[in-house]
């Protein structure tokens, strides 16, 4: 036995944990290995990773996670569900190139040729498109989805984890996504026949598993972590469906649960108490749920486990791992408190957080620019793995052990309940006084005449979404501006020239709505968080995105007022140098929260609302400047969508509301636009239709316009711009190409609401490609509209 080779003993779970750590580094240490990799710039991601790994480690030791398997060893190079894909040889066949070098790697899984071969499946190369990235549950985060038919041969390719763990020894604790929620989440391949079920290929995949756990238990390891967060989703239809994911989950872990490594399975991201019943049933020696996002459990659930989870540990997450608030421990205290008491003596209680810590960036302390009461209510990674330590002490020892850190948590609760920021009495009574009026825009029939008369635009007409390629210039002057080089009214003239360079070549090219082109802001939400009053922004709060993007999210912490006009000048400026209608160009109260760290202390609904008449104000100085068109962006509507059907109708309520409570306000004769950018527009049709916007641009030209029947089917009657245009990639479509999409626009819609646009901003683009496009998406209008008129 490797194990006592090793003079180790079997240990118990620890009572501290955290799921998962971020990965990125506190100096996003691995986005720019990575990035200087792949550009051929030399280094070697591996030595970097080795060192994340180890400061890691020792960072979270020392703060408190000293116990034997405390660690998690969640280490990634790019996304932990590629990970998997990579481990068990899960790759779809247009890599099978790939699928070679790695399995020749496969005990050399960080060397060059193998890290080479991860990234081409990760990006893509050629005309091979990289696997599709999409959302991590109700995150921001996002994961390479695996492509699994009857053809996908899994094998056990090895892993970098087997070596790390190997080398850390027992401090640490592999993580890795669980067998059924991987393949949940996974599609089916391009061979596989209709209708085919991925979760077909639990037993092979179990299979691999079980190599891989023997592989780690060979390194040294006790305990090994599965993530299985698809069990809360409830994304299954009948209670058949729920059985048979169940069922699924049994099988794999009664498998996994006899190789002699003692397995925990989180059930993050909301709650599953059928799938603690069931893993209940299997040799799995820990189960963690969710009481942040999950409902915490009952009498009735904890009267079960104190029984079916005998001998086992419940770790119950009560450090939130998706927001940047300070625990307040004695309600934290409390949970546990009352969660041990129900469980009685035979079921030990870890503490741990309620997902991995990769949504929330590395340490507050090092936000030193903050005011310092409002630093003190914050809660990065390092402190959140502080606070799950100080609450198993205080669980296991009682208060007067933690009696400092229970003054400090309170101090720090009352300074954010009595700071004048935090509730401002006229905002209160300003959202509390709302009325349906001031969420309903007239009748649009009637807003369609006084628009077209306002307007007179052709049939088809052509605009953009928004932003314009951001140059090094324009990115120069806003660096300079910020750091005091140069002055406001040098900045102000830089943002001008290039105001007027973008309104120009958009005149030229013949676009029918024009935009300013965005310069002034660095990022659609951070603009307006700077603007408005309650927000803060930070200097090092990164968090992974995807691969080696990171976004630095604002804080959302008091009640949010518009001092000033924000974006006016700039729209009247441009507007003042065309006769053509150019949009006004503002972030919708969803989108702002989405990419921001939201405040928890009062209802989402109520911060929605408190942007909504912010942002109404907006609209209405907009308007009064001659703005004509307005368009409030809400790309991120579906992304904070409940996993949960019967949450829905809650959200869309108050999202929807916040809207209209934005927009609701303008003219009947000004046209209010809405863009989205994501793929499955059809699932929310309904919701969109109900924000009640003159006209939307989508993204959907990846998908060739396949939405468009479930539009039409569903009766969406308003303007619709589906974007003809792929900005995601460098490629300048040809006119044909773009005159084929608008002839399947104008197939499935009534011509009269066809809008002619890209899928997003063009804020990423080169200006080369950008003109290029635009004058074929011109042409081909053009072409169409012949065809049309005959
Ligand atoms: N108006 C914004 C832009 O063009 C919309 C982006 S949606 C992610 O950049
Ligand atoms: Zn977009």
């Amino acid at each position: 036995m490797s194990n006592e080779k090793k003079g180790m003993t079997m240990t118990h779970f620890p009572t501290a944990t955290v799921l998962g750590y971020p990965r990125i580094g506190a100096n996003r240490e691995l986005k720019r290995a990575l990035e200087s990799f792949w550009s051929g710039r030399g280094g070697n991601p591996a030595t970097t990773a080795e060192e994340l790994r180890d400061t890691r480690t020792n960072r979270l030791r020392e703060l408190g996670l000293g116990e034997a398997a405390a660690v998690p060893e969640d280490f990634s190079y790019y996304d932990q569900v590629l990970d998997i894909t990579i481990a068990t040889g899960a790759l779809p066949s247009r890599f099978a190139p790939e699928r070679e070098v790695l399995k020749a790697q496969a005990a050399t899984p960080e060397s060059e040729e193998a890290l080479r071969a991860q990234f081409t499946v990760a990006r893509g190369q050629g005309d091979r498109p990289a696997l599709e990235l999409t959302k991590w549950f109700d995150s921001n985060y996002h994961y390479l989805v695996p492509e699994i038919g009857p053809e996908t041969a899994l094998e056990w390719l090895g892993s970098p984890r087997v070596a790390t763990a190997q080398r850390l020894g027992e401090a640490v604790r592999p993580v890795l996504v669980g067998p059924v929620t991987y393949l949940a989440l996974a599609k089916a391949s391009e061979e596989a026949p209709e209708g085919y079920n991925p979760l077909d290929r639990l037993d092979d995949l179990v299979a691999v598993y079980t190599q891989y756990l023997r592989a780690l238990k060979e390194a040294g390891v006790q305990w090994v972590q599965f993530d299985e967060p698809a069990l809360v989703t409830h994304r299954h239809r009948t209670p058949q469906e729920r059985e048979a994911l169940l069922d699924a989950l049994r099988r794999a872990y009664t498998a996994l649960g006899n190789e002699g490594v003692n397995l925990a399975v989180a059930l993050t991201y909301g709650h599953a108490f059928d799938a603690v019943d069931a893993l209940a049933e299997t040799p799995v020696q820990a189960v963690i749920i969710d009481v942040v996002r999950g409902k915490k459990p009952g009498a009735a659930e904890l009267e079960r486990w104190a029984t079916s989870l005998k001998g086992k540990t419940l770790g119950v997450g009560v450090v939130s791992g998706r927001n940047i608030w300070r625990a307040d421990l004695d309600a934290d205290l409390a949970v546990l408190r009352e969660i041990k008491a129900g469980l009685g003596e035979a079921v030990a209680v870890a503490v741990t957080t309620s997902t991995s810590l990769q949504h929330v960036p590395h340490d507050a302390e090092r936000e030193t620019q903050l005011d310092a009461e409002l630093r003190s209510w914050l809660s990065f990674a390092d402190q959140k793995v502080k606070e799950v330590a100080v609450l198993a002490r205080g669980l296991a020892e009682g208060d007067e052990a933690i009696a400092a850190e229970l003054e400090a948590s309170r101090a720090a609760q009352a300074s954010r309940k009595a700071h004048p920021g935090v509730e401002k009495a006229e905002v209160r009574q300003a959202t509390a006084a709302v009325t349906e009026e001031q969420r309903t825009r007239g009748d649009a029939a009637e807003r369609h005449d006084a628009q077209a008369a306002a307007l007179g635009l052709p049939v088809l007409p052509t605009t953009t979404i928004g932003s314009f390629p951001q140059t090094d210039e324009i990115r120069r002057a806003r660096a300079a501006h910020r750091s005091g080089k140069i002055d406001d009214q040098a900045y102000e003239e830089a943002m001008k020239k290039e105001i007027a360079e973008v309104i120009a070549a958009q005149e030229e090219i013949g676009l029918d709505v024009l935009v300013h082109g965005e310069a002034e802001r660095n990022d659609m939400v951070q603009y307006f968080a700077e603007n408005f009053e309650g927000f803060a922004t930070t200097a090092h709060g990164w968090v992974q995105s995807y691969g080696s993007r990171c976004t630095r999210p604002s804080i959302l912490w008091g009640d949010v007022t518009r001092p000033e006009a924000i974006t006016v000048e700039w729209s009247r400026y441009a507007q003042s140098l065309s006769k053509r209608p150019v949009k006004g160009m503002l972030t919708g109260p969803v989108t702002i929260m989405a990419w921001s760290f939201v405040r928890e202390d009062i209802a989402w609904g109520e911060v929605a609302d408190q942007l909504g008449l912010a942002l109404r104000e907006e609209v209405g100085d907009l308007e009064a400047a001659g703005i004509k068109v307005i368009q409030v962006d809400e790309p991120a509507i579906r992304e904070l969508l409940p996993l949960r059907e019967e949450d829905r109708e809650d959200y869309l309520a108050w999202s929807v509301g916040s809207f209209r409570l934005a927009t609701a306000g303008a003219a009947p004769a000004t046209s209010i636009h809405t863009h989205l950018c994501y793929s499955d527009f059809a699932t929310i049709v309904d919701a969109i239709d109900r924000l009640d916007a003159d006209v939307t641009s989508i993204e959907a030209s990846r998908s060739k316009l396949k939405v468009l029947p479930a539009v039409a089917e569903h009766g969406f009657h308003r303007g619709l711009g589906p974007g003809v245009w792929d900005i995601h990639s460098a490629r300048v479509p040809s006119t044909e190409e773009i005159a084929d999409l608008l002839r399947v626009a104008v197939g499935a819609l009534d011509t009269e609401q066809v809008w002619v646009n890209p899928d997003c901003g063009l804020k990423t683009r080169a200006w080369e490609e950008t003109s290029a496009t635009l004058r074929n998406l011109v042409e081909a209008t053009r072409i169409v509209r012949e065809e049309i008129a005959q």
